[in-house]
């Protein structure tokens, strides 16, 4: 899909929100879900490990997520890069097709599932670039600490070639995942302004305290980064303990008129030392999606699925909700139209 055929980087979500009928579902945990059904991603590709020695798990958990009503899946390119692919042993044109792939299991999902179903509900393949701290593995992706050293500059070199690809991939937008601080947002702004890429994207920062994003620095100029890039069609938050959530939606809210996109995790927190998730909130997935998206919907988010440690039950819950309030706007309209005829 992408922005063929003339179509406006300002109204893509807008348009495809109407087509979703308001509100939008995403898919939930990917990396976390390759995990339960058994893979073994204590690897510094972690979930891009997959896409190596299991493609077919990768189209069998988009395939459950397009199941469970997701309007978006999100690629298993979170941690493949070249640089990654290469440290491993691959050729710069193996690492560059291990990328491409990430997006056509997900087209190809994506096509198994229309092709089972009557109608089409619109879906995206979203491509996911996580962030140089995800690709280093060594937890900084939830400490936004990268030392001095690293620049923008360094940042949009490190980026630049994976950014290029997934554009041409055929997905119809880059999801920026799990963004911890405002240098990597700067760097992305730039590199797509500059690479001139025509595909829309989306910003999704994490935040550990529901006020700033990891490193600290504040979620409004990390959203305003993101707001005065003309690329950027949805900012948002993922990869955050649903408590944080509201806050952090009302802070975007104030510096954007763009679309906001929440992804929360389970609420446990992940340590990237022992590699280990620790801790629950006791969210559960019924209890997550009815509490808490009416309240999220109020501060201004439409895009709405999950993190780390959510599942497909999540998203079915995300859905069911998001389609009760649908049908109950609908079923309103139809009262007014049936009162106005009396
Ligand atoms: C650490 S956040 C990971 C985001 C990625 N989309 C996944 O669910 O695996
Ligand atoms: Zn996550």
């Amino acid at each position: 899909m992408g922005l063929g055929g003339g179509q406006e980087t300002s109204s893509f979500v807008s348009d495809f929100l109407e087509k979703c009928g308001g509100y939008a579902v995403l898919d939930g945990g990917f990396a976390t879900e390759l995990e339960r059904h058994g893979a073994d991603l204590n690897d510094p590709l972690w979930s891009a490990k997959c896409l190596i020695s299991s493609p077919h798990l990768v189209r069998r958990v988009h395939l459950d997520y397009l199941d469970a009503g997701a309007n978006v899946i999100i690629t298993a390119s979170y941690q493949a890069t070249i640089q990654g692919f290469e440290a491993k042993g691959f050729s710069k044109e193996e690492a560059k097709a291990l990328l491409r792939k990430s997006v056509e299991i997900a087209i190809e999902a994506r096509e198994i599932y229309y092709d089972k179903l009557q109608s089409r509900r619109p879906v995206l393949v979203a491509a996911s670039v996580g962030s140089y701290g995800a690709y280093l593995a060594d937890g900084s992706e939830y400490s936004g600490n990268y030392g001095d050293a690293v620049t923008v500059e360094t940042l949009k070199d490190f980026h630049r070639e994976r950014v290029q690809i997934l554009a041409n991939s055929g997905a119809d937008l880059i999801a920026f995942e799990t963004t911890p601080n405002k240098i990597e947002a700067k760097a992305y702004a730039e590199l797509l302004e500059e690479e001139g890429i025509d595909i829309p994207a989306w910003f999704s920062f994490n935040s550990k305290d529901g006020i700033n994003v990891v490193s600290g620095d504040s979620i409004s100029e990390c959203a305003s980064i993101a707001d005065s890039c003309k690329q950027v069609v949805a900012v948002g938050i993922n990869c955050t303990p649903s408590r944080f959530i509201h806050g952090l939606v009302s802070s975007i809210r104030k510096v954007t008129s763009k679309p906001i996109v929440i992804y929360p995790n389970s609420g446990e927190t992940y340590d990237g030392l022992t590699k280990q998730w620790v801790q629950s909130s006791g969210a559960v997935d019924e209890e997550f999606a009815d509490i808490v998206i009416g309240k999220w919907r109020e501060a201004g988010a439409s895009l709405f699925g999950g993190c780390c440690r959510t599942t497909p039950n999540t998203i079915r819950a995300i859905s069911r909700v998001l389609s009760n309030n649908k049908s109950s706007a609908i079923n309103e309209d139809a009262q007014m139209s049936s009162k106005t005829e009396m």
